[in-house]
C-alpha cells in the first residue's frame, strides 16, 4: 500500500504558515528539524522543552495538543544513547520510548493533526539482517542483543503509526534513520554515540598531552555514518511527500569499520598519540548498511560526506561545547 502525495497545493512545504509540532527540539535531530524549518520560511513553530512538558506524562501530553492543536508533528523527542547506554538501562530505552510516542501519535490523532512523522533507527533491523537492509526485513530475525530493547519500542511505534493509519486513516509516516551525528549531539563519554564519544575522547586527550586514546571493541563493526543535517532534509522530504504504510529508511548509503572511523577523527582532531582498542567492550551488530533505494525512488539524495560532516562537527564541538565550559 505506497501512497506518494501528489497534490502541491495540499503538501506540508506550500503550508508554511502552519503550525508545526517539533517534540524533542533541543536535541540531535530536533534541533536540525529547526533549523531546516526556520530556513525554509516556516512561521509558526511550536516547541516545548521538557520542564514545560513531560512527554511520557500521558495527560499533559493530551491537554498540551488541544490547547495548541498543531496541523504536523516531527516525534524527534526519545531517550537515545549508544551501545553502553543501551545495554545499562534496558528498562528505560524501553518504558520511556513506548510511552512518549503513544501519547503523542494518540494525541495528535486524536487532536486532528494532519500529519505526523515518527523516528526509528536501524535498530529495529534484525542482528544479521542481508546487507544493505530494506524495509522488508524488518521482524525477520533476532535482534542485536545490545540494543533489543530500544528496537522493540521502536519497531511498537511503526507498527502504531501503520495501526493508525489503517483503522482510522490517520497519516502517519515512520523514518528509520542510519548512525546520526552532527550539532547538538550528546558527547557523554560513556552514554554517547561513538562518532561524538571519539571526537570528546581524541580532543581531550590532546589537550592533556596523552599518548593513547581507548577506543572500544576490535574496530571491526561496520557503521553508515549520516549528517543529522542531511536527515532534517529528507524528514521534511518525506513530510511533503510521503504518506505510504511503511516505514522508510533513510541514510548516507556508505560505510566505514569504527577503525576508519577512529582514524579519521583522530586526524581530524589533530591527536598524534596511539589508539588502543578495549575488547571487552561490545562491537554490536557487526554491519548495519541500509538500503536507501526507497528515498532514492522518491527522490532524496544526501549531500554531506562523513569527513565534511566531521569536520564540521568538531568545529561546532570546539566553539560551543569546550569554549562554553571555558568561560
Ligand atoms: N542519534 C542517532 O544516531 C539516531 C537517532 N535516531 C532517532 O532520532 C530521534 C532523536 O534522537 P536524537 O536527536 O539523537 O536524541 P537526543 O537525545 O539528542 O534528543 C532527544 C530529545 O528528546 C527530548 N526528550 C527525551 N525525553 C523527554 C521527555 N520525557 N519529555 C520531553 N522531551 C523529552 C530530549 O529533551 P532534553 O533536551 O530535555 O533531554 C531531547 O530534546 C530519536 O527517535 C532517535 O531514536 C535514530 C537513529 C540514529
Ligand atoms: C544509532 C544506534 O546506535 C546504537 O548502536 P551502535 O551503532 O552499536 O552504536 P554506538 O555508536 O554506541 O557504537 C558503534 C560502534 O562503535 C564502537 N565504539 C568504539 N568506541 C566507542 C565509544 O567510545 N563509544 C561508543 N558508544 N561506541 C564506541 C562500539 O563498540 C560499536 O561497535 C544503538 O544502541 C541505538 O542507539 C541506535 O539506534
Amino acid at each position: 500500500m505506497e501512497e506518494i502525495s501528489s497534490s502541491s497545493t495540499d503538501s506540508f512545504l506550500s503550508d508554511k504558515s502552519a503550525k508545526v509540532f517539533i517534540a524533542g527540539h533541543r536535541g540531535l535531530v530536533g534541533s536540525a528539524i529547526h533549523r531546516r524549518l526556520l530556513l525554509l520560511g516556516f512561521t509558526d513553530l511550536l516547541l516545548a522543552s521538557r520542564s514545560d512538558l513531560d512527554l511520557t506524562d500521558q495527560s499533559a501530553v493530551d491537554s498540551f495538543f488541544l490547547q495548541h492543536s498543531p496541523r504536523y508533528v516531527f516525534l524527534a523527542a526519545a531517550k537515545v544513547g549508544g551501545i553502553h547506554a543501551n545495554s545499562t538501562f534496558p528498562a528505560d530505552f524501553i518504558s520511556v520510548n513506548l510511552q512518549i510516542q503513544t501519547n503523542v501519535i494518540l494525541s495528535s490523532f486524536r487532536s486532528g493533526v494532519k500529519k505526523l512523522l515518527f523516528l526509528g533507527s536501524s535498530c529495529i533491523y534484525p542482528k544479521l539482517a542481508p546487507q544493505p537492509i530494506p524495509e522488508s526485513a524488518l521482524l525477520t530475525g533476532p535482534l542485536e542483543p545490545t540494543n533489543e530493547w530500544y528496537a522493540v519500542a521502536k519497531i511498537a511505534g511503526i507498527k502504531t503509526c501503520q495501526a493508525f493509519k489503517i483503522q482510522h486513516g490517520f497519516d502517519a509516516v515512520s523514518a528509520m534513520p542510519t548512525n546520526l551525528y552532527g550539532p547538538n549531539d550528546n558527547f557523554h563519554p560513556d552514554n554517547s554515540h561513538v562518532l561524538p564519544a571519539l571526537v570528546r575522547r581524541f580532543h581531550e586527550a590532546k589537550a592533556s598531552g596523552a599518548k593513547e586514546v581507548v577506543v572500544w571493541g576490535t574496530g571491526s563493526a561496520l557503521r553508515e555514518f549520516l549528517h543529522v543535517d542531511d536527515l532534517a532534509d529528507g524528514l521534511v522530504f518525506l513530510m511533503d511527500r510521503y504518506s505510504g504504510l511503511e516505514h522508510v529508511n533513510v541514510g548516507s548509503g556508505k560505510e566505514v569499520s569504527i577503525k576508519e572511523l577512529a582514524e579519521m577523527v583522530k586526524e581530524v582532531v589533530g591527536f598524534e598519540g596511539e589508539l588502543v582498542w578495549d575488547r571487552t567492550k561490545p562491537d554490536g551488530t557487526p554491519r548495519k548498511l541500509m538500503d536507501g533505494s526507497r528515498m532514492a525512488e522518491i527522490g532524496w539524495a544526501p549531500r554531506i560526506g562523513l569527513r565534511e560532516g566531521l569536520e564540521e562537527t568538531y568545529k561546532w564541538y570546539v566553539e560551543n561545547v569546550i569554549r562554553r565550559q571555558q568561560e
